[in-house]
């Protein structure tokens, strides 16, 4: 639109400059018409100003008017001849130029006139050089002129012919006649005076002096008329008259843009057309600005569409992108949630974790610590103070070892700093501090080290707890795991350390090491006599003793029951020597009191030598323990040295060991029968069965040599099955043989008394045998009771459910409880052999029995005495009204046949009274 619009202004500027340039030709070309109208008319003045006109004062007037109006082709003066006149005229004219005739050109040629009543010659011609033929022509004899001049005549100004054919152009010229009447002196008409003008030449002329002809923009065409009359055409430029072809683009473009412009205007009484036409112009640079306009607006557009498109594909893009990153932020959007939402989560349990973390730190025991690259101290949090005792500030800018100064003066703590100065982890790590009071504290500790981004060292981090209490209970634990309770003596635990320990010193320093293995002899008789607590008062007091007969650096310890173990070292300068056993032994034996009674204690020692021959390091307690019980069997209250000899002994109880476990097999074992009699009808009443080992090497091992091994084996609950059934059988048999209702006792050993087939056992025994319950007796030894006495009770009962009689035997030396007694189902009570025997010579054990027999009568027991080996003792069992009596005075034991024969023989005691002086029945 905007190239429109200033196309059509274009073109309205080129018309309206066409116009311009058209106005100024059309200006131009009448200003010349007028300019000719106004020399003919100076001309004319001549006429009427000077009377006659002479030839040359025409000829003086025109001649500057001619230099001056160059178009002009000649000045003429009509005269109007008649037709008398005419050779005078012409003789006139011949005399101004000879030959010359009044002439007249008709059809291109010219010829002498031919008569008509008046001429209108051509009198005066100026210039006449060039213009001779038309020198006496008869301008009258053209239609064309002579209508000029009737108009002149008539209007009295100056009138234009049409186009008329000039005498003197040999060719046909757009000439016309400028003519304006000459009145004579009378006012009538004496011709006129003319200008021929050339109408090519006037406009050329007009146009040259305005500048305007050399200019190609419009072409030009003047008419001699009011049409466009090509015979009247008077000047045209080149495409002048032809209407230029449109420009089909300027047709389109500005369909009202005209090219040609006519006008018309009147002088000298005629109609004059000047036709002005634009030169056909190339398009472009007439209308630079607007294509420019054009070019630039498409150009522009062009842009503005490729800006457009790139923008809107910009946009298009940028849309994209955007969408895509808005979805891309809205999946980044959630995840954000998700992980606002995570991090809200997280930081939640981390608060709720570092809340329980406060709430752990407050309630626990322990406190974090944290340790700069130099391993000081930088902080110590969690109520250190009040948990450990100690300023913060005490330990703040130190190393451990700086405020524990003595922590590298043990193998832990100097691995420990070790430790920390490789950078390693380390856990549980226990030390002692003083606190601010100057109490010992322990402390644990766990460290795990930091390191920073760059994986530099940069310090340490962990917890601590004061486990002091902890440690002192430990301390006390261990001292309760390595000492005996009631002594306080280390056990058997710590001896085992200190014998290791004594060994390698010995090892080391080639000084030998004794072990003394001390038993107590009798101190199960005091336990049962006097009870627990007197039994453990005893055994505190001679640990007491015994530590106090010793060095500091000895070792006394408790194994068990009434076993001590010392270990002695020798050093140099002391050496060790047998008044050191010596000594202890009388320390022993100092009279105790208990309760209200004294009590001597004496004890067996057995000592073994370490280096010595055949003496291993392990092997020392067990070969004291051997020479100990050598000891005993001496007759206890001394000491024994260990010699190889001693485990001569032991060795053979390995071999009884490994020969007993296929003696049961090999029907090895046989019964003795050991009378047991009445000491008021002097009868046999019963027997024991004393069990005997018919071994093919050993010959016939009596049961204190392997009873104790078949005990500790286990094997002498299959061989008392054994004893327990042969007995009954051989009563029954004895019974059946019409040898008495006899009762037979056997014994029964603890672990037999553990089995569970127990009872079973006894039942299957009196049902196979069909021996009478009440003839069978269970011995008893008190250490059956000495752990739980519960489940013993309720097994007494069922075997005395049974019908069995029960005794207990050697009694007095175990457990020494009496008030069992009342609470188990016992029939009799054996007192033991040992007291029998000094019943005579010790008032205490003469006391003891007496007192044993009236308990036990004072309980519905009747009471037998084993041991019994002398007419005194029996005197004496009698006297206080003991009811048996079994022991060699009356009889050994005896195999079954020999005992047999006894019966048959019916043999008998005498009467107690009578006995004072009888020897032995043995
Ligand atoms: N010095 C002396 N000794 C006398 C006298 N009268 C009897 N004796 C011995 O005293 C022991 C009595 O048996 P015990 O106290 O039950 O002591 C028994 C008993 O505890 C155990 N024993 C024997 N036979 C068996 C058995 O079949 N089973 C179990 N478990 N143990 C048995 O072996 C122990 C020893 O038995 P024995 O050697 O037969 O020894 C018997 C017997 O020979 C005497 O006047 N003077």
């Amino acid at each position: 639109a905007l190239f429109m619009a200033a196309v059509h202004l274009e073109y309205d500027n080129q018309a309206f400059a066409f116009e311009q340039r058209a106005a100024q030709r059309v200006a131009a070309v009448r200003q010349g018409l007028n300019d000719a109208v106004e020399v003919l008319t100076a001309a004319n003045q001549l006429f009427s100003t000077v009377r006659p006109v002479t030839r040359e004062q025409f000829h003086d007037f025109t001649t500057p008017l001619l230099k001056r109006h160059p178009f002009i082709q000649a000045f003429n003066y009509h005269r109007l001849v008649k037709d008398s006149e005419r050779a005078r005229v012409e003789a006139e004219l011949q005399r101004v130029r000879p030959g010359t005739v009044i002439t007249e050109k008709r059809g291109g040629v010219q010829r002498t006139a031919p008569r008509r009543p008046e001429y209108s010659i051509v009198h005066y011609l100026e210039p006449m050089a060039g213009n001779e033929p038309a020198f006496g022509l008869d301008a009258g004899a053209h239609p064309q002129v002579r209508e000029a001049v009737e108009r002149a005549r008539v209007t009295g100004v100056a009138a234009a012919s049409d186009l008329v054919e000039l005498a003197q152009d040999t060719r046909r010229q757009a000439s016309f006649e400028l003519v304006m009447p000459v009145f004579a002196a009378d006012g009538s008409l004496a011709g006129d005076t003319a200008a021929i003008i050339r109408g090519p030449e006037l406009v050329r002329t007009i146009l040259a002096t305005a500048g305007l002809l050399d200019e190609r923009n419009v072409e030009l065409a003047v008419y001699a008329g009011s049409r466009a009359d090509p015979a009247r055409l008077m000047f045209s430029t080149a495409a002048a008259g032809a209407p230029a072809p449109q420009d089909k683009l300027a047709a389109w473009l500005a369909p009202g843009y005209s090219t040609r412009l006519d006008r018309s205007f009147i002088v000298a009484g005629r109609h004059w057309l000047v036709e002005a036409t634009a030169t056909p112009r190339p398009f472009l640079p007439d209308h630079l600005g607007s294509v420019s306009m054009l070019v630039g607006g498409v150009l522009f557009t062009v842009l503005m569409t490729a800006f457009v498109h790139l923008t809107s594909e910009r946009a298009r893009r940028v849309q994209q992108l955007v969408r895509e990153r808005t979805a891309d932020l809205k999946r980044s959007n959630q995840r954000l949630v998700d992980d606002v939402l995570a991090r809200r989560r997280t930081e939640r349990a981390l608060q709720q974790s570092e809340q329980r973390f406060r709430q752990l730190v407050a309630m626990s025991s322990d406190w974090y610590w944290e340790q700069d690259a130099a391993c000081r101290f930088t902080s110590i949090t969690g109520d250190f103070s009040t948990k450990a005792g100690i300023a913060v500030e005490r330990l703040l800018g130190k190393t451990r070892w700086e405020c524990v100064p003595d922590l590298d003066q043990t193998d832990e703590g100097r691995a420990h700093i070790t430790r920390v100065k490789a950078h390693e982890p380390f856990q549980n790590f226990e030390y002692q501090i003083r606190d601010d009071n100057g109490d010992t504290r322990w402390f644990s500790i766990n460290g795990t080290p930091l390191f920073d981004d760059t994986g530099a060292f940069a310090g340490y981090r962990g917890t601590g707890s004061d486990i002091t209490a902890r440690k002192l209970t430990e301390q006390r634990v261990y001292h309760v795991a390595q000492h005996d309770v009631l002594t306080g003596l280390p056990n058997r635990s710590l001896l085992q350390d200190r014998l290791g320990q004594a060994v390698a010193y010995a090892t080391r320093s080639g000084y030998p090491v004794w072990v003394m293995m001390i038993d107590l002899d009798r101190f199960k008789y005091v336990n049962d006599s006097m009870g627990h607590k007197a039994g453990d008062v005893l055994l505190v007091t001679v640990a007491a003793r015994l530590r106090g007969a010793l060095r500091d650096t000895d070792t006394v310890a408790r194994l068990s029951g009434d076993e001590f173990v010392v270990i002695l070292s020798e050093h140099a300068g002391e050496p060790l020597t047998h008044d050191i056993v010596q000594r202890v032994m009388e320390s022993v034996a100092r009279p105790v009191i208990l309760g209200t009674k004294e009590f001597m204690v004496t004890c067996s020692i057995g000592v073994a030598v370490y280096p010595s021959e055949g003496t291993a390091a392990d092997s020392l307690i067990e070969h004291a323990d051997i020479a100990m019980y050598r000891a005993k069997k001496l007759g206890r209250n001394n000491y024994q040295f260990y010699t190889p000899a001693m485990n001569e002994e032991s060795l053979e109880r390995v071999r009884i060991e490994t020969a007993l476990r296929n003696a049961l097999e090999r029907d090895e074992f046989v019964l003795y029968y050991q009378p047991q009699v009445d000491l008021s009808s002097g009868q046999i009443v019963g027997m024991e069965a004393l069990i005997r080992w018919n071994h093919p090497e050993l010959g016939m091992v009596p049961p204190v040599r392997f009873v104790g091994v078949a005990e500790e084996t286990g094997l002498i609950v299959p061989i008392g099955a054994w004893v327990m059934r042969t007995a009954a059988a051989q009563n029954k048999a004895w019974q059946d043989a019409g040898l008495g209702r006899l009762r037979v006792a056997v014994n029964l050993s603890a672990r037999q008394f553990g089995d569970p087939e127990l009872i079973g056992g006894i039942e299957a025994a009196l049902a196979d045998t069909g021996l009478d319950p009440e003839c069978l007796e269970i011995e008893l030894t008190e250490s059956l009771f000495m752990s739980d006495v519960t489940p013993a009770v309720d097994l007494l009962h069922r075997m005395k459910a049974l019908g069995v009689k029960l005794s207990i035997d050697d009694f007095g030396t175990g457990y020494s409880s009496l008030s069992y007694l009342s609470r188990f189902p016992i029939d009799v009570l054996k007192i033991d052999r040992s007291f029998v025997a000094d019943i005579t010579d010790d008032a205490n054990d003469a006391a003891i029995v007496s007192s044993i027999i009236a308990l036990a009568h004072n309980l519905k027991l009747s009471v037998i005495a084993e041991g019994v080996e002398t007419a005194e003792q029996l005197h004496y069992l009698s006297s206080q009204g003991c009811d048996e009596m079994q022991g060699y005075f009356f009889s050994r034991p005896l195999p079954a046949a020999d005992f047999e024969q006894m019966l048959r023989e019916q043999r008998s005691l005498p009467p107690v009274m009578s006995l004072a002086d009888e020897t032995a029945f043995v």
